[in-house]
């Protein structure tokens, strides 16, 4: 399959899930992630789903986050320079949808990239060494290829990887862990 036929699948194979199933294997990543050792860091990116694209629901996570007292991350997208931009996430912070139904921050303190030590990351699929392929705008590609080497990449998906390898091209990065419902990936 090409990278466009894997992104066309895996968008459907979202869009048959039920609200229920959503919940449900959210649920479960979020306790899947609580069995990993990822929680000695202090700075965590999150990604504030897309309901209408049945992501993965991290408001489970974001609980867990805040349960474990850590500074949350959460970005603001940028469709004409195709970047992100990096908030913390307080009690003030406003979060509204952007056109593309992605929640954001309205403002706040900007966190500058290197001090992110762990970002979750949105994907549609995975393969066995770690390679993912989102939406194809490269907006995550850009994001963790500016992370510091050390900061952990964590990829959140409904599915299981891929049988065939991905061809990673030259800005790909792989991701240091994946977690689905059922378990979870170290690459
Ligand atoms: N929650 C979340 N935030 C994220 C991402 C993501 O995958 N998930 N992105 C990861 O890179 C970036 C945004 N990328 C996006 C890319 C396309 C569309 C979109 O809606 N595109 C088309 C068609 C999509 C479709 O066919 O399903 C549209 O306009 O309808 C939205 C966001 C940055 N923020
Ligand atoms: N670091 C980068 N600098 C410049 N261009 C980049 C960079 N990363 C990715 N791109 C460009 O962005 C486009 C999309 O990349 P790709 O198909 O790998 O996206 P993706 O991994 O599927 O999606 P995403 O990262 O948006 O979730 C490509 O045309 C690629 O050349």
């Amino acid at each position: 399959m090409t990278k466009a036929e894997i992104r066309n699948l895996y968008k459907q194979k979202r869009q048959h899930l039920s609200a229920l199933q959503i919940e449900e294997n959210s649920i479960a990543i979020a306790n899947q992630a609580l069995q990993l050792d990822i929680w000695q860091h202090t700075y965590y990116h999150l990604f504030l789903s897309m309901a209408r694209h049945k992501e993965v629901d991290t408001s489970m996570l974001l609980h867990v986050l805040q349960g474990k007292d850590k500074q949350v991350v959460v970005s603001k997208t940028h469709f004409k320079t195709h970047s992100l931009s990096h908030f913390l996430l307080t009690d003030a912070t406003i979060i509204k949808e952007n056109s593309f139904g992605i929640p954001e921050p309205q403002d706040g303190l900007e966190v500058p990239v290197h001090k992110i030590d762990v970002v979750f990351v949105p994907l549609l699929a995975f393969d066995q060494n770690g390679h993912r392929i989102g939406y194809g705008q490269g907006f995550y590609d850009r994001f963790l290829n500016e992370c510091r080497n050390d900061t952990l990449k964590v990829g959140l998906s409904f599915f299981e990887p891929l049988d065939q390898a991905l061809q990673p091209q030259t800005h790909d990065v792989a991701l240091d862990v994946v977690i689905t419902p059922e378990q979870h990936y170290w690459f």
